[in-house]
């Protein structure tokens, strides 16, 4: 079993709409003017890199923004350009909601297991229905296509339907989920979640809790994961409430090592007890405590919310955003994860400012999917990782993005024109079919 870094091609409406309460970043650096060609290819850089360290490297497509769908649904009626034009002038808010290129953190397209994990022994995916946040929500339905295009082989894959989309089974996706394991050892998952739809829990005083635990539970029924296997543990109240809107803002595991931040979890000794008990010695975990890493820099820079990549001789690399070195705590945390007894060998700080400017970082950018080598042979859509497809992924980038987009960009009509030709022909470079509703 490989794992493949599924990551989000950052989409041609890349823009900074403060649009996410509770996301410090989204709210301090909306309004400011975007560089969407910029952030397309600084993504396509941190799939090189990756891909370099030899760890499997593969991309999910945009989606359409802005939404016409989404903006007809709202009551905007006429031509593709008169929706546009009419929302500008009667409901802006609207138009930027439906203009956000938020499908690029695919770590939020969906929720996975791996065929080792499940009882019929197929890779189960769930595409996260979003439901917190409107301008998120509208991405289900066509990652739901994406996906079922991609993984479409039965006899491998079952995609399911994200869950019912009321706020009762508010879903993430994998920004809430890490898998553990250790030789000798079944996976175990941890769904995390921030609230309850139906028990009294205490929850975040400032900012919203996203993902419940409703839903995280019903994850866990759908993969057909053994009972056993799975903790649910409780995002810590305070942790959201300093800005760790996702598990993976204070926290990121990869097989049998896991780093933390004291505020990612409520009763983070306990959990790492239970783990230590499910997954024997080799487990490693590291703990920040706020003394060391004030919640503050943990929120600002990053550093748990880096890639923890299994290198081909075994050892683990972190890949973390340049943020984390710039911030002498969270540096000084991750030299610790390398200089103690962890699988961590190295760390590398990547630049992905444009997306980091919207709360995501590089472990946003990228969807976990694990393959054995017949999965990866029944996925016939041409989205792993090559020179070649890098190449003219970064061509297409090159004609069709703009170089800059302002607030008021946003209202131009020929922005949705834009969009939907680059998005043809992005389904052609990538071997997709048509997965978007404008080409049905
Ligand atoms: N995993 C990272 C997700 C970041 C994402 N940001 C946003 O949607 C900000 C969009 C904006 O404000 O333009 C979110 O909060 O869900």
């Amino acid at each position: 079993m490989r794992e493949y870094n599924f990551d989000g091609l950052v989409g041609p409406t890349h823009n900074y709409g403060g649009l996410s309460p509770g996301n410090l970043a989204s709210q301090s650096h909306g309004g400011e003017p975007s560089h969407p060609r910029e952030a397309a290819l600084q993504g396509l850089e941190k799939m090189r890199f990756v891909s370099g360290l030899g760890v499997g490297q593969a991309v999910l497509p945009p989606q359409p923004r802005p939404s016409l769908r989404a903006l007809r649904a709202l009551g905007f009626t006429g031509t593709d350009e008169e929706i546009i034009t009419r929302a500008a002038r009667e409901a802006e808010h609207l138009l930027r909601l439906t203009s956000s290129a938020s499908a690029m953190w695919t770590a939020n397209a969906a929720t996975v297991a791996p065929s080792s994990d499940t009882a019929d022994g197929r890779v189960h995916l769930t595409p996260a229905n979003l439901s917190q946040m409107y301008h998120r929500a509208i991405e289900a339905e066509t990652t739901y296509a994406v996906l079922r295009a991609i993984f479409a082989d039965t006899r491998h894959f079952t995609v399911h339907a994200p869950l019912p989309g009321s706020s009762h089974f508010a879903d993430e996706g994998a920004a809430n989920h890490t898998r553990l394991a250790t030789p000798g050892h079944a996976g175990v998952h941890l769904l995390a979640w921030g609230r309850s739809a139906w028990q009294d829990v205490p929850g975040p005083k400032r900012f919203p809790a996203r993902q419940t635990l409703e839903a995280s539970q019903s994850l866990a029924r759908l993969h057909q994961l053994d009972a056993k296997q799975v903790l649910f543990p409780q995002q810590h109240p305070e942790g959201i409430d300093a800005g760790a809107f996702h598990t993976d803002v204070m926290a990121v595991g990869n097989e049998r090592f896991l780093m933390l931040h004291e505020l990612a979890f409520v009763d983070h000794a306990g959990l790492l007890q239970m783990l230590r008990e499910k997954l024997g010695p080799e487990f490693r975990a590291v703990v920040a405590t706020s003394a060391e890493l004030p919640p503050k820099d943990a929120v600002k820079s990053y550093p748990f919310n880096s890639q923890v990549l299994t290198l081909p001789d075994g050892t683990m690399a972190i890949v973390a955003p340049i943020e984390a070195q710039e911030t002498p705590a969270a540096r000084q945390f991750l030299e610790r994860v390398v200089a103690e007894d962890t699988p961590v060998k190295a760390v590398h700080y990547l630049d992905v400012r444009q997306s980091m400017n919207n709360g995501g970082g590089p472990a946003c950018l990228r969807q976990r999917v694990w393959l054995t080598d017949a999965e990866r042979k029944a996925i016939t859509a041409d989205v792993f990782y090559t020179p070649a497809l890098h190449d003219s992924l970064a061509a297409w980038v090159r004609r069709h993005y703009r170089e800059v987009l302002r607030p008021k960009d946003l209202q131009d009509p020929q922005l949705v024109r834009e969009t939907m030709t680059a998005l043809d022909e992005l389904t052609r470079i990538l071997k997709l079919g048509n997965v978007y509703d404008f080409q049905h």
